[in-house]
């Protein structure tokens, strides 16, 4: 299982920092929304030159003219980029094929899908390279809250996946139990006293 570092600060500097930071502990860095909606893609490119040899993830959480977005953002250096799962299906199609015209990847994103399931198994024969199963920060926040039902529609959907929702040292043997191929891991690494240590302590738990 991979280990995706999503970085949601708001500045490229802070990001570049966290980046090298942990960048040998983990095979994806992300550039969480907020951050591209703060600094632009200049923020993509700016990751990606300081780290060519990993994988950079684009959160743009696009929902619509996916063909222009997925192309601006794998112009300037990502090498995955989101699309929202509840997007129609010509805008995920359109995306995919910006991603097969730069030989990148289309990772969708199933936050606020209701039958994730089913949709994992749809954008997957669009040509998403992997879904994400994925409860944002706000989602988190509500009592309740349980990554297990992420974990299971993933283990169920039998796509390729990712798991992203407060991912963190007590949880991440049970992502990677559930077959997860990504397992992503924002505020538990870039919000810890030490981003080193959490990150190192991460990937020991799924080696
Ligand atoms: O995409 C995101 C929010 O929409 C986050 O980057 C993702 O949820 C991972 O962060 P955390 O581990 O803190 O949940």
């Amino acid at each position: 299982m991979k280990l995706q570092v999503a970085i949601d600060l708001l500045t490229t500097e802070a990001a570049l920092e966290v980046a090298g930071q942990v960048a040998e502990y983990v095979d994806i860095i992300e550039l969480g929304t907020p951050l591209i909606k703060a600094e632009g893609l200049s923020a993509v490119t700016a990751i990606k030159n300081a780290h060519p040899d990993k994988l950079v993830f684009a959160d743009l959480k696009t929902m619509d003219a996916g063909e222009l977005e997925a192309d601006i953002a794998f112009k300037a250096g990502a090498d995955l980029v989101t699309v929202l799962g509840a997007a129609d299906d010509s805008t995920i199609a359109g995306a995919v094929k910006a991603a097969k015209a730069h030989s990148k990847g289309i990772v969708v994103d199933l936050i606020g899908v209701a039958d994730k399931v089913t949709r994992a198994k749809e954008v997957r024969a669009l040509g998403a390279k992997f879904v994400e199963m994925h409860a944002g920060l706000d989602e988190q926040a509500q009592p309740g809250f349980d990554l297990n039902a992420l974990l299971l529609a993933g283990t169920e959907a039998r796509v390729p996946f990712s798991v992203a929702g407060g991912v963190k040292l007590a949880t991440i043997a049970d992502v990677q139990k559930a077959g997860a191929d990504v397992a992503v891991a924002g505020s538990a690494i870039y919000g810890a006293a030490d981003p080193a240590l959490a990150a190192k302590q991460l990937r020991a738990a799924i080696n």
